[in-house]
């Protein structure tokens, strides 16, 4: 603003006049430079105008003024434009006095007031004049400095253009940098404000946590006491830890020892069982050998009693024929002596004698042959009886060796089955340090339709530690690595698949719940684990085999006193829905309920067909009828993609009739439909739905893994079909495993991820320890439970 006034010329007193600026206008300072020095005679110079006005006034002003009344024109007189104006005007308004003195007097009287006017105008008009030239000589001046400042300005305006161009520049970049911070600002506002809400759900967490805090307190002063004897319990619980550790390691090499041992035992006992057999008919051949000895010394007896007889008649004969001879002898001499007798009759008894001496003759030779017979016979008879004491030593002998080696089968059979006990509490011990839900990955081989073997994108590493537990899986450049409980490659046959699980079936013997699920994204191969190819035996899957197993093992139990009954039903859960896959007839609008028993532990579906089953070949035929009516489709992924929840359940009851021990147990076997993200299924229409249905239940199933696993007061079972299902084996006091499925095919990469992600997370669950159901005979529920 100063500069402007400073630019602005000087307004000139003619200027102020011709646009008829008032003195109340001018400023005061400038009215007395008007004035001049004769200010002083300002008031007076009123009086003339006054005298214009009134004449009286005139007269006394005259007076006070003294010589200035006369006219005279020394004295300077003041007047405002006004006072001028009036003066010029005053004759018009006045009019011309008739009298002419008076006329006269106006006349000079205006006429010396004009003329004091007319001097203050010059007097005026010079100090204008002097002023105007002053002015005139300062406005030179003034422009001079103006033309310099105009420079300077001009300089200045340069700079300033320098400046506001570099300023600008400037504005720019604060401009993006407000951008950034405004950005910023905006996304701290939004922290902020999440802060804020984390603040405030903090804040009513502190103010809980105050409240639990204090009560902690006063808790912790009551167990302050408890603290220090827990300690002491503590340490006393360490040292027996340790113990147990060192006990494990103990009972694990004895452990190992016993299998070394069983094997040996075992093969021992099938070389004994070999030689016992041996030597069975060894004995019962020699058993033959004595029976035909003893046929022969009694025939021999026999034989030697119809000898004897035979001999004792020969004698009986020849004493007889030796008495007759000596009859005839004696005749003879007679009748030599009286020879009264004719040498016909001599000739006769002659001959007669010579025939009975011929046969005396004939008979001594027989005995002698009979004798001699008889000694052989006899000589027989004692080598007889010599070998059948012989076969008798030795048959005691092998009888003595049979007890023997029946007492050290008894005795092998005994430590047999003591180690299975102490195999199963190891089992179960093993099972509870790992935590009871156990994660296997089995990874398929690289099918005709996936994408080239050259872009293998699952790998197993071969490090000591991580050797069939570990996987390694590439995407995008990048290495992922998993370890799970053991890893199954592609080379894997469904009998090693099996052999690892085998031990856990049994505990379903044993009265465990057990429950082995297949999860995978579809096409991964979960049906191929869990049913296999049907139709080709060393294809089957875990179910059949599972199945066969533990027929096979309950019929070799029989031994030791126990007796099994065995129960199953096959079920699917389709698009939230449970259908009957053993129903004798379709029932499609039929609803079936899941019900669980007051205390948690037992889940029923009443109405669902139950099927008492005693051998392995009948499963196969109800799986064959399951396998029938199981929901399946096709998605973009697998032609015959199973699009629902597959649950076979085997409810078994062990009695021992020996110990009047109860058992049991349930295996559930489930392949679960595949898990795929929406996008890569294709799916659309019934088949979008169903893959909805299928996420829906397979993300409350990890819901419900990970409330339990945080030991959540409240666990999500009721979500979904499959959980409220499945609630006792998931609940914690059964053993669980669960396949992930993998597929080696590259473009599943992503799925395979999510899968394997999803997998460890489980790995590292422990949802609490395995229980074993065992009961007494009246407790026993004849209803088919899932756990
Ligand atoms: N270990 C394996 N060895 C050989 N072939 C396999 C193996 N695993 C899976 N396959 C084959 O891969 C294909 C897909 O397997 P499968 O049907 O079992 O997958 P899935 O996971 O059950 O799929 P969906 O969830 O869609 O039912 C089948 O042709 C199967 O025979």
């Amino acid at each position: 603003m100063a500069s402007r006034n400073q630019n602005r010329p000087p307004r000139s007193p003619s200027t102020m006049q011709k646009k008829g600026v008032g003195a109340e206008e001018i400023p005061s300072d400038k009215r007395r430079r008007i004035g001049g020095e004769k200010l002083v005679g300002l008031g007076r110079g009123r009086a003339p105008f006054g005298a214009l006005n009134n004449k009286s006034e005139v007269n006394e002003v005259s007076g006070a003024g003294g010589g200035s009344s006369d006219g005279s024109e020394g004295s300077v007189v003041d007047f405002t434009e006004e006072e001028v104006d009036a003066l010029l005007e005053e004759r018009m308004k006045k009019g011309i006095p008739r009298d002419t003195k008076k006329k006269m007097e106006n006349m000079v009287d205006l006429i010396k007031r004009l003329k004091q006017c007319v001097r203050w105008f010059k007097g005026k008009k010079e100090k204008l004049q002097t002023d105007l030239e002053s002015a005139e000589k300062k406005c030179v001046d003034t422009e001079n400095e103006m033309k310099t400042k105009i420079d300077e300005l001009n300089e200045a305006i340069l700079n300033l253009r320098t400046t506001i161009s570099s300023l600008e520049e400037k504005v720019a970049m604060e401009e993006s940098d407000k951008q950034e911070v405004t950005e910023c600002y905006r996304k701290e506002k939004e922290a902020r404000s999440v802060a804020e809400q984390t603040n405030i759900s903090l804040s009513t967490e502190l103010e809980k946590v105050c409240d639990e805090k204090s009560a902690i307190e006063r808790k912790a002063i009551a167990t302050e006491d408890l603290y220090k004897r827990s300690q002491e319990y503590n340490i006393s619980l360490q040292q027996y830890n340790s113990r147990l550790q060192s006990n494990l390691e103990t009972v694990n090499e004895a452990h190992k020892r016993l299998e070394t041992e069983k094997s040996s035992i075992v093969e021992n006992l099938s070389n004994a069982r070999g030689h016992n057999k041996a030597l069975q008919e060894q004995l019962a051949s020699l058993k033959a050998s004595q029976d035909e000895a003893t046929k022969g010394k009694d025939m021999l007896a026999t034989e030697l009693k119809f000898l004897r007889d035979e001999l004792k008649q020969i004698r009986d004969d020849r004493d007889h024929q030796l008495g007759q001879v000596q009859a005839l002898t004696g005749e003879v001499a007679k009748y030599k002596e009286y020879t009264g007798k004719s040498s016909e009759q001599l000739d006769t008894l002659t001959v007669k004698t010579s025939a009975l001496e011929e046969v005396c003759t004939s008979q001594r030779q027989q005995i002698d042959m009979l004798q001699k017979q008889l000694t052989a016979e006899r000589e027989k008879l004692k080598m007889a009886d010599l070998s059948f004491s012989e076969t008798r030593t030795v048959f005691e002998k092998q009888e003595t060796v049979i007890s023997q080696l029946r007492e050290r089968l008894a005795e092998k059979e005994f430590q047999v089955i003591e180690g299975e006990s102490l195999r199963k509490k190891l089992h179960n011990t093993i099972l509870e340090l790992k935590g009871n839900i156990r994660v296997f990955c089995r990874v398929r081989p690289l099918l005709p339709d996936d994408g080239p073997a050259a872009d293998m994108v699952v790998s197993f590493p071969s490090s000591t530690e991580a050797l069939g537990r570990g996987i390694e899986l590439a995407q995008s450049g990048q290495k992922y690595s998993f370890s799970f409980d053991k890893v199954f490659n592609q080379e894997a046959s469904q009998e090693d698949v099996f052999t690892e699980i085998s031990q856990l079936v049994q505990s379903a013997l044993d009265g465990y719940k057990v429950c082995i699920f297949a999860y995978g994204q579809t096409g991964s191969g979960k049906t191929y684990t869990m049913v296999g190819r049907p139709g080709l035996p060393e294809l089957k899957g875990l179910i059949p085999r599972s199945l066969e197993q533990i027929f096979l093992v309950s019929q070799s139990l029989k031994d030791q006193g126990w007796k099994y009954t065995m129960q199953a039903s096959v079920l699917e859960i389709y698009n939230e829905t449970i259908r009957d896959l053993l129903a004798p007839t379709e029932n499609p609008g039929k609803k079936y309920n899941i019900i669980h028993d007051a205390n948690g532990k037992n889940t029923y579906v009443p109405d669902l067909t139950i099927v008492d089953v005693c051998g392995a070949d009948e499963i196969s035929t109800l799986l064959q009828r399951a396998a029938q009516s199981r929901s399946v489709g096709r998605t973009q992924m697998n032609e015959q993609s199973s699009r629902s929840h597959f649950v076979f359940t085997l409810r078994i009851s062990g009695i021992n009739e020996n110990t009047e021990q109860q058992v049991q147990g349930v295996l559930n076997l489930i392949d679960l439909a595949g898990s795929e993200r929406l996008s890569k299924s294709g799916a659309t229409g019934d088949r979008l739905n169903e893959t909805k249905a299928i996420n829906k239940s397979l993300s409350c199933l990890s819901d419900v893994i990970f409330a339990l696993a945080k030991k959540e007061d409240h666990v999500p079972f009721r979500n979904s079909k499959l959980t409220t299902l499945l609630q006792p084996c998931l609940g914690g006091d059964s053993k669980t495993l669960m396949f992930v499925n993998i597929s080696p095919d590259p473009t599943s990469t992503g799925e395979s991820l999510c899968s394997l992600r999803f997998a460890a997370r489980v790995n590292s669950c422990e949802i609490g320890i395995p229980r074993r159901q065992t009961s007494t005979k009246s407790s026993s529920d004849s209803r088919l439970s899932y756990g």
